[in-house]
């Protein structure tokens, strides 16, 4: 018998997605003798208490008889149950500062931590996240607060529409103007960006001709990382080449900033891979992004003019060109900024379920069989002790 629990989410503030929805755990159930889920109580979740009791799930505030605990974002310290097995997004394998109580605490109450940022496939690719849904938000928040900045049209808020479906008939018979709409980066948040690109009748152009004309219809360039990066000494982009020497790189971007309205971007991105442009060239005066879209959200990052996260409930600042300060939004001199880090929770219940899906086609059954080297690779702890992928976080860990 393995008893799966759902728990509630306690971050604040706290997020309203869950692992599993009322339907794939009804679904689970039905399929896998011997596999039983409990939810604990939540009055934030996407999905209700009633929804998950309606689908005959027994909805609960003590998950001490659960083998395994499925959550979201980190567990606060005071909610962690002693010696249980948590999957859960820690943001700790970067050895981040904030989360550094959490590590301790979770190797003090013997701990077991899977974190799904690290399930792999073999060859690198994340198996598990929710990009797909923040480059559908992102993108959705880039069009509209073009739309606020120009007057040119309006579209609503995401988080005002039940789901995606919903969303979707938002976008029947609007007509945008003869935007052109940069597009970066090749993994889930670009295919959402690319997703919202087609629902909107945005036309794809190639990079040469998205330089050299203007179109009398709205068109995106995407841009993957042969047409973003060029080794400097050559001229050339080798992906995995890039992946481990970044710094041999030059970002060829700029080219764009004269041809571009509105910037989608969704590349990996770290302190060695150079920005896509740099804050003094908001000051060009051939600058012509009005909006940029920052979803990969990396403050001064890929985007330097990222001044940091804004909220869900204000996602849109403005940075004035001149002096590169962080303005209210829409103002004349500025270029408008969204970098929201928790896109997907516009959007809880479709991403909700897309997470879910992609947990049960590739992980649920090796957690039924009680492990794989999938999941051995992405257990960070085990029983509270660093595993030994997970050695190099020793000095983060011990106190
Ligand atoms: N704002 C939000 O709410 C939100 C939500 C999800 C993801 N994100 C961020 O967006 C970015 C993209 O996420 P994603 O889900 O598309 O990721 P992904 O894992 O699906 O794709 C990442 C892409 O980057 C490439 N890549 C991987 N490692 C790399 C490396 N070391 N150097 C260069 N390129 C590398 C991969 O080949 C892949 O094409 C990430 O920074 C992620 O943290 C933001």
């Amino acid at each position: 018998m393995l008893v799966i629990g759902l728990i509630r989410e306690g971050k604040v503030p706290s997020d309203n997605r869950v692992a599993l929805t009322p339907g794939q755990c009804k679904w689970l159930v039905k399929h896998f003798s011997g596999l039983s889920i409990l939810v604990q109580s939540s009055p934030h979740r996407c999905f209700s208490d009633e929804e998950y009791r309606q689908a005959g799930i027994e909805v609960t505030e003590d998950l001490s008889a659960c083998d395994v605990l499925f959550g979201i974002k980190e567990v606060p310290v005071n909610m962690l149950i002693d010696n249980k097995i948590y999957f859960f997004f820690s943001h700790t394998k970067k050895k981040q500062a904030y989360n550094q109580p959490l590590m301790h605490a979770m190797v003090d109450r013997h701990i077991t931590l899977i974190d799904y940022e690290c399930l792999e496939h073999k060859d690198g690719q994340r198996i598990i996240g929710f990009g797909f849904f923040a480059g559908i938000v992102g993108a959705h928040n880039g069009i509209m607060a073009y739309g606020n900045r120009t007057g040119a049209y309006q579209l609503g808020r995401v988080r005002e529409v039940h789901d995606y479906r919903e969303l979707i008939h938002t976008y029947f018979g609007m007509k945008l103007p003869n935007i052109k709409i940069a597009v970066t980066g090749t993994g889930r948040v670009a295919h959402g960006i690319l997703e919202i690109m087609n629902l909107l009748d945005v036309q794809e152009a190639e990079p040469a001709e998205y330089l050299r004309q203007e179109f009398d219809y709205p068109v995106y360039v995407h841009l993957k990382g042969t047409d973003l990066y060029h080794n400097r000494q050559n001229g050339t982009y080798d992906r995995t080449e890039f992946h481990t020497h970044p710094d041999s790189y030059e970002c060829v971007f700029n080219q764009y900033l004269a041809h571009t309205d509105i910037l989608m971007n969704g590349i990996y991105w770290d302190q060695q891979i150079p920005r896509l442009f740099s804050m003094e060239d908001l000051q060009r005066p051939d600058f012509r992004l009005q909006t940029i879209a920052d979803i990969t959200d990396d403050k001064n990052g890929s985007v330097p003019c990222n001044l940091g996260d804004a909220t869900i409930e204000s996602p849109v600042y403005g940075v004035d060109k001149r002096t590169g300060a962080k303005t209210v939004p829409y103002l004349p001199g500025s270029v408008d900024v969204i970098a929201v880090g928790n896109l997907p929770n516009e959007l809880p219940r479709d991403a909700s379920k897309f997470f879910g899906e992609q947990l049960i086609k590739y992980v649920l059954d090796d957690v039924r069989k009680g492990g794989s080297a999938l999941i051995e690779k992405a257990t960070i702890l085990q029983k509270g002790q660093l595993t030994p992928g997970f050695m190099y976080l020793s000095d983060y860990a011990a106190h």
